[in-house]
């Protein structure tokens, strides 16, 4: 069996606007390193197999891009970003295109979501390679579930053992993801993650189960959480050395 290409996008051209301040999150430093590095670097770190091409997607104006050097990789493509993450996703797998196949596979993987664990990451890759369909890292809900009625009050409660929340990465065959975010954004449907206009396409998706370190650096109050995450990973390293 030939063996498998792994490629991977990285939608990195958000302005951060619930953290709010001046800089856009995937920029600000954590650990000694922005966001978007840590990021980068849990992608480039993995093999096997390795990932042959990363697409990361910015806003290309920004001259902060400039000044993160893992972004100088021989195996990092600078895209531009689109008006929503849908849009960056596709302008990274557009490049990708020049590389790769449209049966290899891609892992799709936020810049705010530093502290990717590389034991995730295995886990998610070495399940989608050995089923040959697509996964995505998820958390399932420990918390009850209710339904707001809109208006402040709850509807109902749901059954939690259902529900997921979604992480990233998300690994699926490029050719099949770039056709179901394409046919997704053509019908104006909200894309907030490439499963959904998988499933909206009728492929299945498995789900990986991830964990709490692979949060998605969202408000002001997750970045200390964000912080403690990649410490602890630092410490860890430094006692392996
Ligand atoms: N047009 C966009 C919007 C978002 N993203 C990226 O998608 C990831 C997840 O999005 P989110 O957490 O929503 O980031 P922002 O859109 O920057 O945050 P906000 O919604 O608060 O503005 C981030 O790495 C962000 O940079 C992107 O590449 N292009
Ligand atoms: C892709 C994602 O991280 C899965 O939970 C999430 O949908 C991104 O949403 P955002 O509003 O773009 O942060």
């Amino acid at each position: 069996m030939s063996h498998p290409r792994l490629f991977a996008v990285i939608p990195a051209a958000g302005v951060g606007r619930r953290m709010g301040g001046e800089c856009p999150k995937q920029y600000l430093s954590l650990a000694g390193a922005p966001l978007l590095h840590h990021a980068v670097l849990a992608l480039l770190s993995f093999t096997p197999p390795r990932i042959e091409r990363v697409a990361v997607a910015l806003h290309l104006a920004d001259e902060r891009a400039g000044e993160l050097p893992i972004l100088e990789d021989p195996r990092v493509l600078r895209v531009s970003g689109g008006a929503e993450r849908a849009d960056s996703v596709l302008s990274g797998l557009h490049a990708l295109q020049e590389f790769a196949q449209d049966e290899d596979w891609v892992l799709v993987h936020d810049a705010a979501r530093p502290c990717l664990p590389q034991a995730d990451l295995e886990r998610l890759v070495a399940r989608v390679l050995e089923r040959g369909e697509g996964a995505i890292l998820a958390q399932p809900v420990v918390d009850t579930l209710k339904q707001s009625d809109g208006a402040g009050r709850v509807l109902a409660t749901v059954d939690r053992r259902q529900y997921w929340r979604a992480q990233t990465p998300q690994m699926f065959r490029l050719g099949e993801l770039r056709g179901a975010l394409e046919a997704a954004l053509a019908a104006g449907e909200p894309v907030t993650d490439e499963a959904s206009a998988m499933e909206r396409a009728g492929f299945p998706v498995q789900l990986v189960e991830g964990s709490a370190a692979n949060l998605k650096v969202t408000v002001p109050g997750d970045l200390p959480l964000a912080a403690f995450y990649l410490d602890a990973r630092l410490q860890g390293q430094k006692r392996c050395e």
